[in-house]
């Protein structure tokens, strides 16, 4: 099974939401990864047939799905950014719901609605009205729908959004346990909601991919480019100031152990050592507050994508809270220089 995206473009007026993106997507899960406005909600509602191309198309299997129409929405299951959940349904009105627009058997619809409902972790919820349930036990109704009829291509349109940590991993794990013999998409401006679960990674910044890869691949461009440092307390704040600084652990000698971002050797009395780098610190190289991205040397880079400035940077500290061994973890989003083409050392 193959979902490919072949210059896909979607322009509203005189916005280019998503520029001639093309991808082959085989079983696995991929983190599509981007900014507020990078354009990953119209990728989507492309992929799932409901926002019309400018042009460019999406084939199922060598099939364009504008063509599957039915066909294709049998095989395709989906959990939008907003999605309604009809406050007044109890969880299993809901899915038996559902299982009916999905033109489900009404009798299979019943074991199937319960059995997910088990799987997501809201069995002794089913008669509840959803109008009492939390946020993440929405979202696990969510997805509960979203594979009632066990798609083919399962696309999640920033299913953590406002989770609790807590709740996110569990919906991580969630994801993981359905992704199976399925291409999931899943969207995301947090790292680390894809940085464990995903097989590949999307990239995305202002209606372009700019890099494709698995986690390990994607971030081989920036090796070498990340440094640690231990410094008095009182200089790590400086150091956010002259450096691209992805988070300081404070330990309780006084010192503190600053993660930085430097394209050459830092200056030799810093004592630098050079870390292995992970997603983040690429995310946030891409994402620099000055929006000033270019070419990264890194496998399936399909280059800069000339893009404006307009995809913010939405400074996630998830990812970090779970590193390291600080006492303290913060991230300092100090001023940052172009850490690309000719960035400043430290
Ligand atoms: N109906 C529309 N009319 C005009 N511009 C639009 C429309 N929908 C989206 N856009 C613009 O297209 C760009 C991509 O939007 P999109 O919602 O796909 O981004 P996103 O990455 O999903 O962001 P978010 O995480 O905020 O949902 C944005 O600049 C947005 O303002």
């Amino acid at each position: 099974m193959e979902l490919e995206l072949d210059r896909l473009t979607k322009q509203y007026e005189a916005k280019i939401a998503v520029d001639r993106v093309s991808a082959r997507l085989r079983p696995g899960v991929y983190g599509l990864l981007g900014a507020n406005g990078a354009g990953k909600t119209t990728i989507m509602r492309m992929i799932c047939g409901i926002l019309r191309p400018t042009s460019g198309e999406v084939r199922l299997d060598g099939r364009s799905i504008a063509e599957l129409g039915e066909a294709y929405r049998a095989r395709l299951g989906y959990l939008p950014q907003d999605f309604g959940y009809y406050p007044e349904f109890t969880a299993l009105d809901f899915m038996e719901y559902m299982a009916a627009l999905k033109g489900i058997d009404a009798r299979e619809a019943r074991g199937r609605s319960l059995e997910l409902l088990d799987r997501v972790g809201l069995a002794g919820e089913e008669r509840r009205r959803i109008r009492t349930f939390s946020g993440g036990m929405k979202q696990r109704l969510g997805i509960a729908q979203a594979v009632l009829n066990d798609p083919a291509v399962l696309v999640l349109d920033e299913p953590t959004a406002g989770l609790d940590p807590k709740e996110r991993v569990r919906f991580r794990n969630l994801i993981a346990s359905f992704a199976t013999n399925k291409v999931v998409l899943l969207s995301t401006h947090i790292v680390s909601d894809v940085e464990y679960i995903a097989d590949s990674i999307l990239m995305m910044r202002a209606g372009s991919f700019i890099m494709q890869g698995s986690p390990a691949e994607v971030v081989r461009g920036i090796e070498g480019c990340v440094w640690q440092a231990r410094v008095p307390v009182r200089e790590a704040d400086a150091l956010a100031e002259r450096l691209s600084v992805v988070n300081v652990h404070y330990a309780d000698d006084g010192t503190a152990l600053v993660r930085f971002l430097s394209d050459g050797a830092p200056a030799p009395e810093l004592a630098a050592t050079p870390v292995a780098p992970t997603l983040e610190d690429l995310y946030l190289r891409v994402f620099d507050e000055t929006g000033n991205a270019s070419a990264i040397d890194a496998p399936g880079v399909t280059g800069g994508s000339g893009a404006t400035s307009d995809a913010g940077v939405s400074g996630t500290s998830s990812a970090s809270a779970g590193r390291g061994g600080g006492s303290r973890a913060n991230r300092v989003s100090g001023r940052r220089g172009s850490h690309f083409g000719g960035g400043r050392n430290a």
